[in-house]
């Protein structure tokens, strides 16, 4: 039987079960239980703290997990990223009083307070710079406000709480964040595993993309199919209506309402957009 972490709770918690029941996999009924065992797809679903999965993927207690790509970072367990999920985006970086510190020449030798004092480390083993990292559970904005720290690291995704707290953030993001599955870094091959990273991608394609279908005269195919070249090819099936064709192609979701528009332009009409559920490419 496949194991599987997932976050019990917090921002990953909710879009993470939302996945897998999309990819057709049995999720908890009530958020306190820890354990489901879905015996139909023959895994089992172990909730724990994000923070931990990494560490139970990389000992090989559990052979797959879900955990955000900074507390992988954080917790230099021996896990490896397989696939980027496309929730839970967040930058990490650096915040501080714009009078104190506003660049990050300014950071060595400061007190850096941070949940992820794994990230913090590596930037600046990376950037050959010292400075002395300070541990906080949570709720880092405030230690600069306490006298505790200059500086803050920590994640930011709308900035509110950073204003709020009178910080100002210094320099590019020391990292860009989302959800991510990953596994033990030696892993064997293992077809159940194979499995629900194409069930993952599938859901991944389902909601980045479209279905659209037209009909265009059959002469002004070529224009419109180097609009809608799809992901293989377009379907190209004949019409009952002489010298007309009808198309169906894959276009991403963002892009639809201006390819729509152009299809139009073209000369082509009826045309449809169809959500996809699932698939498998
Ligand atoms: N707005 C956000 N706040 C916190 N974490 C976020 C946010 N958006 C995405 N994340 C990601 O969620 C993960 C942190 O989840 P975790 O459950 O530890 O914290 P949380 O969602 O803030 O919950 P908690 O209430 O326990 O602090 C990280 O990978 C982080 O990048
Ligand atoms: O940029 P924002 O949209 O304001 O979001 C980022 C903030 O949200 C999280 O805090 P959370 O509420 O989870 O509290 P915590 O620090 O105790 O984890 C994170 O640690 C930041 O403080
Ligand atoms: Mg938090």
């Amino acid at each position: 039987m496949l194991r599987i972490a997932i976050p019990n709770k917090g921002t990953l918690s909710g879009p993470a079960a939302q996945m897998l029941r999309e990819a057709g996999y049995q999720q908890r009924g009530d958020d306190r239980d820890l354990i489901c065992r879905d015996e139909a797809n023959d895994v089992e679903f172990f909730y724990l703290r994000p923070r931990d999965i990494a560490t139970y993927v990389g000992s090989g207690d559990l052979d797959l997990g879900i955990t955000g790509r900074d507390l992988l970072v954080d917790s230099a367990s021996p896990a490896e990223e397989m696939l980027d999920l496309d929730f839970g985006a967040a930058t990490f970086r650096f915040a501080a009083r714009p009078e104190t510190v506003s660049d990050v020449d300014q950071i060595a030798g400061r007190r850096i307070a941070t949940a992820y004092p794994g990230v913090v480390e590596r930037y600046l083993a990376e950037h050959g710079t010292t400075a002395s990292v300070i541990r906080l559970d949570g709720a880092v904005e405030n230690a600069v406000r306490l006298g505790v720290a200059d500086v803050v690291a920590d994640v930011v995704s709308t900035g509110a709480t950073l204003r709020q707290a009178g910080l100002a953030i210094i320099g590019e993001p020391i990292l860009h964040s989302s959800a991510v599955l990953i596994r033990q870094g030696e892993a064997p091959a293992n077809g159940q595993v194979d499995q629900l990273v194409r069930r993952l991608h599938g859901v991944l394609v389902a909601r980045r993309y479209v279905m659209l279908a037209y009909d265009v005269r059959a002469d002004l195919l070529d224009q419109a199919t180097a609009l809608t070249p799809g992901i293989e090819s377009p379907t190209i099936s004949p019409l009952h209506r002489e010298g007309w064709v009808a198309v169906e192609a894959l276009v991403l979701r963002q892009d639809v309402h201006r390819i729509m528009d152009e299809l139009y332009d073209v000369g082509a009409r009826a045309i449809l957009v169809t959500v996809l559920h699932a698939c498998r490419l």
